[in-house]
């Protein structure tokens, strides 16, 4: 998808499309996730035993395989973060003239997001228990985690496109010369976006959340609101505003404190 605008730089408006798309995906991982138990066996250490010697949790491994693929593979598009020693073949789409850093971690779900998810969201969707569907939920939780970690990634864009807006260019220079983390977090955020997005989420989770009837009527039944929700939107919105918009700005602030390094203004 072509995130440019007309001046070739990143668009802020484009990026919040995909930000919103990506709350889709969100709430349809964690509505998947939410169809089993809790499975807390998957989340012990020293519950498998390990071909390899792997130590860790069920999921611990299965993130720690699927991220070595997404590494192996990455490294034909993004090169200069794999330093192996044999020549890589060049990247066959041209990579945009951005930040190496812009590209890095963009896949890889850190560990901050994972102990979140899993003390803070898992046990809130999921009723308490084993049902024994070890593999479909860890899946489930990789997808979350993935969309998740997509999501909160992005802040690396958004935070560029911000950057390069030429009126606020001159203070986010300042600010960053400065070391302000707090000036830089301030200026770059929009309260009217997070309250827009935390209402739109609330609705979003809510239709989502109920089946649909063939002549389009949701299905809802008043005796037992909870039950027929496969997702409590409280918790979607709660999700998002004390986790995913901040560990966001989080990003956005440590993308704009590296973003002088080695950086000449144009024309300079
Ligand atoms: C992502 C942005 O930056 C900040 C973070 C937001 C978020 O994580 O949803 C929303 C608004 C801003 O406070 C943005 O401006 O769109």
């Amino acid at each position: 998808m072509n995130l440019l605008n007309e001046h070739d730089t990143l668009s802020l408006a484009k990026l919040r499309d995909v930000l919103i798309r990506l709350e889709d995906t969100i709430i349809f991982a964690l509505i998947e996730r939410a169809q089993f138990a809790l499975n807390d066996n998957i989340y012990k250490p020293g519950v498998y035993e390990y071909d390899d010697g792997f130590k860790g949790s069920f999921l611990g491994y299965f993130l720690h395989e699927i991220e070595t693929v997404h590494a192996r593979v990455r490294r034909y598009t993004s090169p200069d973060e794999y330093p192996f020693t044999s020549p890589l073949p060049k990247p066959i789409l041209p990579l945009l003239d951005f930040p190496p850093t812009l590209h890095k971690n963009d896949i890889n779900v850190n560990k901050d997001i994972i102990e979140r998810y899993l003390q803070d969201i898992v046990p809130k969707i999921c009723v308490p228990g084993d049902d024994l569907n070890y593999g479909s939920s860890a899946t489930r939780d990789v997808e979350c985690l993935q969309a998740l970690s997509k999501r909160i990634h992005y802040g690396k864009f958004i935070a560029e496109a911000k950057f390069m807006d030429p009126k606020e260019q001159p203070t986010y220079i300042r600010l960053i010369q400065a070391k302000d983390r707090e000036g830089i977090m301030e200026l770059l955020t929009n309260r009217t976006v997070e309250e827009a997005l935390l209402k739109r989420l609330r609705r979003k989770a809510m239709i989502y959340g109920h089946d649909i009837t063939e002549s389009g009527e949701i299905v809802l039944d008043d005796q037992q609101p909870e039950q027929n929700q496969k997702i409590c939107a409280d918790v979607v919105v709660d999700l998002y505003e004390r986790f995913v918009i901040p560990l966001t700005k989080e990003v956005e602030v440590d993308y704009l404190l590296q973003r002088l390094d080695g950086w000449q203004a144009p024309g300079k």
